[in-house]
């Protein structure tokens, strides 16, 4: 059991989807995978092992936001050895051809969280994809005849941003989309060695100002997570 996850050791598989709501862990959990045991609600944040196709995976909430993916990766990577962390998340559009919906593969993650130009003394680190898994997700997504985005995305320390229109600045540089952890993922992942991955699907448009419901956001993204359970 660590500080935040009160599995004991060898509950957790080596591989965990990621999604930041806990509801939609158990809903993944539920609805995908079989004998399922929930080995963790510390803080309801709920943690599932199951088995997806005969292999062995778990699911675990992660919350909002970098510092709270962050604890959950740090204990998921240093107490339970987890080796392939696949995030499965929703993610606001910040491009005309990015539509409701749309899964979008995050090869790189740019920031306004503050804590890599902390850890990085001011110079910059760019947060990047496990290739590995990378190209995996581009085959799944082919064999599944699931269409796919990758590209650059924007991890934000902020939901509701003083400017809305501040999103213009990384639409005009080509960022896809908006959300709260890839960066604080992938650059956990490269100081402890390990596989990440963000899988996110577009749950609003900030160009359009369409929106997904909490119910669709909590229980639907089906191609992704059905992606994401292929991989590692
Ligand atoms: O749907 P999840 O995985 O929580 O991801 C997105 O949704 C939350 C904001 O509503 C942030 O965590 C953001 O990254
Ligand atoms: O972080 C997020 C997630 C979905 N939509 C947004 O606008 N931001």
């Amino acid at each position: 059991m660590s500080i935040h996850i009160g599995a004991k050791k060898g509950e957790i598989a080596e591989t965990v989807l990621l999604p930041g709501d806990p509801l939609r862990a158990k809903w993944i959990a539920e609805t995908f995978l079989e004998d399922i045991t929930c080995y963790n609600k510390v803080r309801n944040m709920f943690g599932f092992t199951g088995t997806y196709k005969g292999r062995r995976i778990s699911v675990q909430g992660t919350g909002m936001g970098v510092p709270s993916i962050s604890i959950y990766a740090h204990e998921l990577i240093n107490d339970f050895n987890v080796k392939n962390l696949i995030r499965v998340g929703s993610a606001g559009s910040y491009q005309k051809n990015v539509k409701l919906r749309d899964i979008v593969i995050a090869m790189a993650a740019s920031s306004t969280s503050g804590i890599n130009q902390y850890r990085f003394q001011g110079a910059d680190f760019a947060p990047t994809a496990s290739f590995e898994l990378f190209q995996q997700a581009i085959e799944k997504a082919k064999e599944k005849d699931i269409k796919v985005k990758a590209g650059n995305v924007l991890t934000s320390d902020e939901f509701y941003a003083d400017e809305f229109e501040s999103y213009q600045m990384w639409s005009n540089f080509g960022v896809l989309c908006v959300e709260m952890e890839t960066s604080g993922l992938y650059t956990l992942a490269a100081k402890h060695g390990v596989s990440a991955l963000s899988l996110l699907t577009i749950s609003d448009s900030l160009v359009t100002g369409e929106k997904t419901t909490t119910e669709e956001r909590e229980t639907t993204f089906k191609g992704m997570v059905e992606i994401a359970l292929e991989l590692g």
